[in-house]
């Protein structure tokens, strides 16, 4: 990290029943400063770990801001949930779960005196890059992280995601680290902008996004730089994250190992992986002939960022049976939660040696997981066979990032080819024939390159969907409405599928029979899609105690939704138009009459899941705790409205809660992150919301 801000107060400004950081922040002291080399210019820096909140700490969130910004400081309170203030030094500076701004002068002019410290003070520059310009190096090199924003349409859901990141709430990689496979698109562009309008596309099939730093080319009006400047690289990785919601892979690949970035000199490595950790990336790419120092300050200092090592052969001498392939992981696994090895072949054979050194590693135990493929056209059969971190292609990038790179339709389809991924029957199940969902489902499958056929059928008579179920092709369903998850022919379902009384999808289980209880799960994804949904602009701790009003006609209606908010810790739920006596209903509390109204505290969440007929009810509701105000100190009155009620409606909820202050979600959203869940679930594959958002239009499919 950068110079300390402040030293450890002597006498703690922060609350006394402040938690401890969970074990996961590193105490100053306790930090081994790093010892120049003569190989590697250290940083000029002094060393400290970027603190690492839990996610129910008490941190104060320093925001430093510029002129004019103040307003960020606001959004950055809204977002997290929290109350706000402003101070002029950091002498000042009281601690506690609060946001703090700071303007960028006062807190360069208070560095000059202040003296202190406090491992639960996380340091975020804010800089708003509209006008083409740069933070401050030295200022930036001060902070934990950094946040570059323009006023977009994209800004809050871009600040959220960031702040998920780096106070730990939101781990992309603890999903994908379980995933059975898992790919990232290795983007090629020299500019970001030429990708996106074919982004949602390109991402089909990914779990993340590549973004190759070395082969960037920044506008020059002299001669072109041999590098893109952080300035350049920040804003472009602004903009990618602005238009997808996968994590994203930020690489810097040198010239020996087929990149452009040149290696005379680790420390510019080491200042733009650093800088990308600051900027809250998920995925940094470290290669392994960078200075041990240098890769080990970029772990100490990874925060909430995962670090693949990367390491690249192409001598075509490379020997996967050698000792030096398993030195080479052993040294990766030091600094890495991934270990990326990479070599040009010319022979079949040594696709087999690949996989004999995978299963070497496997048998090693718990460690970091591998991804290694081969390069080259006899390569290929490894990027079938590998399941971690597969790097792909696409069609529309204007390069392919190394030879033999495949996509991911190609792989699942050379997958098919070795029995590896069996044709399946997959089903929409419901009281419909044929719909425009799964006519999507359809062009999915298609676009993935996956064997499946899909169909939709009716759920007709008893025992009709026994029978579709039974069949040895049968390979998957999703239930419209969703069944029971009682139900008599589905006999394994999810701890979720159970709470919420309600199984909406029929998912494969990974575990081989006989082991497996059954060959099929019964799954919810209707709570993840709500999850999703509620998460988008407010970090998941936003909705911590805090209060919550569900309207349904029913129970089950609701039940999914009461799953989601209970995940996110949310405090009272009071309930309108039901009465729960599920798995759920302990805690729930029923509104009575409109003296319930009154007695309620300010509300953070309102869900309303009514039938169409009865959509009006809620519109009184959102009016009366409609934002009173969104400044702080003292209050805190982020709201957020969500709006499960599907088909024709009576009133305008949406538009009567958007007029009051509310930040509203329609059940188009909700149903578009359910689909990205279902199609995980069924068929093991990632297709982002935003690709599924642009296939749908409006209304949904
Ligand atoms: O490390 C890798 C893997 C890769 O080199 C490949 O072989 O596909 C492509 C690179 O973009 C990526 O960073």
């Amino acid at each position: 990290m950068a110079t300390p801000l402040l030293d450890d107060p002597p006498v703690p400004a922060l609350k006394a029943q402040d938690p401890p950081q969970n074990g996961t922040a590193v105490p100053v002291s306790n930090v081994t400063p790093i010892p120049s080399t003569t190989v590697f210019p250290a940083p000029k820096e002094t060393v400290t770990a970027v603190p690492v909140p839990s996610h129910s700490a008490a941190v104060t969130v320093l925001i430093v801001y510029g002129a004019n910004q103040e307003h960020i400081v606001q959004l950055v309170a809204e977002v997290l949930g929290k109350p706000w203030t402003t101070e002029t030094s950091l002498e000042t500076l009281e601690g506690g779960d609060a946001v703090v701004g700071i303007l960028e002068r006062d807190l360069s002019r208070s560095l000059q005196t202040a003296k202190r410290k406090r491992s639960s003070l996380i340091v975020v520059n804010t800089y708003c890059v509209e006008n083409g310009s740069a933070p401050d190096d030295t200022l930036t090199e001060r902070c934990d992280y950094e946040f570059l924003y323009s006023r977009s349409p994209f800004l809050r859901r871009d600040l959220s995601r960031f702040l998920s990141l780096i106070l730990g709430q939101t781990r992309p990689h603890d999903d994908l680290r379980t995933k059975t496979r898992t790919n990232f698109i290795s983007t090629t562009f020299p500019d970001v902008h030429a990708a996106l309008p074919n982004l949602d596309i390109l991402s089909v099939g990914s779990d993340a996004v590549e973004i190759r730093v070395d082969l960037l080319v920044e506008p020059a009006v002299g001669p072109a730089a041999p590098v893109p400047s952080l300035k350049y690289v920040g804003q472009q990785l602004m903009l990618l994250r602005q238009h997808t919601e996968l994590p994203i892979i930020f690489t810097v690949r040198c010239t020996r190992e087929n990149g452009k970035f040149p290696m005379d000199d680790p420390a510019l490595f080491y200042k733009y992986l650093r800088r990308a950790i600051q900027w809250g990336v998920e995925y940094i790419d470290v290669e392994l002939w960078l200075p041990e120092e240098i890769r080990r300050q970029l772990a100490e200092k990874k925060g909430h960022s995962v670090i693949l090592s990367a390491f690249h052969d192409f001598s075509g001498t490379w020997k996967w049976t050698s000792e030096e392939a398993q030195r080479i992981f052993t040294e990766s696994a030091k600094y890495a939660d991934i270990v990326k090895m990479i070599a040009m072949v010319h022979t079949i054979e040594e696709n087999y040696e690949l996989e004999y050194f995978r299963s070497t590693i496997k048998s090693r135990g718990p460690g970091p997981l591998l991804s290694a493929v081969n390069m080259g056209q006899m390569g290929q059969l490894s990027r079938a066979l590998n399941t971690v971190f597969s790097p792909i292609t696409h069609p529309l990038l204007p390069m392919i990032a190394a030879p033999g790179q495949l996509t991911a339709a190609e792989i699942n389809e050379a997958l098919h080819i070795m029995g590896q991924l069996p044709k399946r029957d997959l089903y929409a199940i419901g009281s419909f024939r044929s719909t425009p969902h799964s006519m999507f489902m359809e062009k999915c499958l298609n676009e993935l390159g996956l064997p499946h056929h899909f169909s939709s059928i009716d759920r007709g008579p008893k025992g009709s969907v026994e029978s579709v179920i039974m069949q040895p092709q049968f390979g998957g369903a999703y239930v419209n409405p969703p069944v029971a998850s009682t139900t008599s022919y589905i006999p394994a379902v999810s701890d979720a599928a159970r709470a919420i009384g309600l199984v909406d999808t029929i998912a494969m289980t990974s575990t081989p029979e006989p082991l497996a209880k059954s060959r099929f799960i019964g799954e919810n994804a209707a709570w993840k899609g709500i999850r999703a949904t509620l998460t988008r602009e407010y970090v998941p701790s936003a909705y911590q105690n805090r209060a919550a009003i569900i309207l349904a006609g029913s129970e089950a209606d609701a039940s999914a939704a009461i799953f989601a908010l209970r995940s996110l810790n949310v405090g009272a739920i009071y309930t309108v138009g039901f009465k729960a006596s599920g798995p759920l209903a302990a805690g729930l509390e029923p509104f009575t009459s409109i003296q319930s109204v009154k007695l309620v505290e300010q509300p953070f969440v309102i869900v309303s899941a009514l039938p169409p007929e009865k959509s009006l009810l809620v519109q009184p509701l959102l009016r009366h705790y409609g934002a009173n105000g969104r400044s702080s100190p003292p209050s805190t009155c982020g709201k957020v409205y969500l709006d499960l009620t599907s088909g024709p409606r009576k009133g305008d909820p949406l538009g009567v809660a958007t007029g009051a202050g509310w930040t509203a979600y329609g059940f188009e959203d909700v149903t578009a992150w359910t689909t990205v869940e279902t199609l995980r679930l069924l068929v093991g594959q990632n297709v982002p919301f935003d690709f599924v958002r642009m296939a749908s239009g409006r209304p949904l499919f």
